[in-house]
């Protein structure tokens, strides 16, 4: 690849991009964003070879595009690229959500390029910006590219290429399921752990609960760190998905309350057993 463009050189898009060039896999990166400082941070880092303030600027010429902004911006950000997209450039995105990113790049466009992959890296962290970035982020982990019915084959081979350089196993899957496997797997459990360090802060005695928070709170709630623009984003674009992982959940948070009210240990054994077993034989 002669030159990449990541619109976004943040967590994601950094870490892409000094993969990327770790690798040889491309000659040029040029970054583009809103932000001249964190832009100047990522030229001095080695991320990116230029930045551009200007979308336009940075996308012209350039074989690939990243777009790898939160999610609620999207559609502002190619509206910025209209008609300064090559026709043979390949667009990709690494956003959390997939159907609303799909709509939002055809608004924004005003038509859905057939060279538009969307994709998206289950791989990050809890700390946000091109400082947190790190060339071997995707090594070994999953990327979904969720290719479009219509998109051509080339591009979606080309950005299963690119990640796979960066270290990562590529797999295809519709949009639509792409959005509700990751409302259960990721937004749900990013939700409660928010919602539970939120709900224990309201608390008079949050000083001491905090103070005496041991290492199951810490694991449980290191996501609660992560950024909450992002996090606002993919609530507003993945809704339906998500309020009924959340309906799911509050079914069994009520089955649990009763059970604990009711001194039903044997429920207790049986829920604690269910969810030993799951978790052992998928993450262990
Ligand atoms: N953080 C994570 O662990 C993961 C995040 N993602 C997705 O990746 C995307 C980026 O997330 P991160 O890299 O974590 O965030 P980040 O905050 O580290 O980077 C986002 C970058 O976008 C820039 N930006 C924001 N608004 C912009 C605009 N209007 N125009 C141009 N640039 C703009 C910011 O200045 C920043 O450099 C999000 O869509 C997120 O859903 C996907 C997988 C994992
Ligand atoms: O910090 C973690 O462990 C994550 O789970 C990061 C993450 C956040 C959002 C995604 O869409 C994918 C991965």
């Amino acid at each position: 690849m002669e030159r990449l463009a990541i619109v976004g050189v943040g967590l994601i898009g950094g870490s892409l991009a000094l993969a990327l060039r770790r690798a040889g896999y491309c000659h040029e990166v040029v970054g583009a964003g809103r932000d001249r400082a964190s832009l100047q941070r990522a030229l001095d880092m080695g991320v990116i070879d230029r930045f551009e303030l200007d979308v336009c600027s940075a996308v012209r010429g350039a074989d690939v595009v990243v777009l790898a902004t939160p999610v609620g911006v999207i559609e502002s950000v190619c509206r910025s690229m209209r008609g300064c997209l090559g026709d043979t450039s390949i667009l990709t995105d690494v956003g959390s959500v997939k159907a609303a990113v799909v709509q939002a790049v055809e608004a924004g466009l005003g038509r859905l390029p057939t060279h538009f992959v969307p994709g998206h890296p289950i791989a990050g962290r809890e700390r946000a910006g091109v400082e947190a970035a790190e060339a071997d982020l995707y090594q070994g982990r999953r990327v979904i590219l969720t290719p479009l019915p219509e998109g051509d084959v080339t591009a979606a081979l080309a950005v299963k290429r690119m990640w796979e350089a960066a270290g990562a196993q590529v797999e295809n899957m519709p949009v639509a399921h792409h959005d509700e496997v990751l409302a259960a797997t990721s937004h749900l459990p990013h939700l409660l752990a928010y919602t539970l360090v939120s709900s224990l802060s309201r608390l008079d005695e949050q000083e001491e609960i905090f103070r005496y928070a041991a290492g199951g709170f810490r694991d449980f709630t290191r996501i609660a760190s992560s950024d909450p623009v992002m996090w606002r984003d993919i609530c507003l674009h993945n809704r339906d998905d998500i309020v009924a992982m959340l309906r799911h959940f509050r079914g069994d948070l009520d089955i649990l309350e009763k059970a604990i009210a009711g001194a039903d240990g044997d429920r207790l054994l049986t829920l604690f057993q269910r969810a030993k077993q799951t978790r052992d034989r998928f993450c262990g």
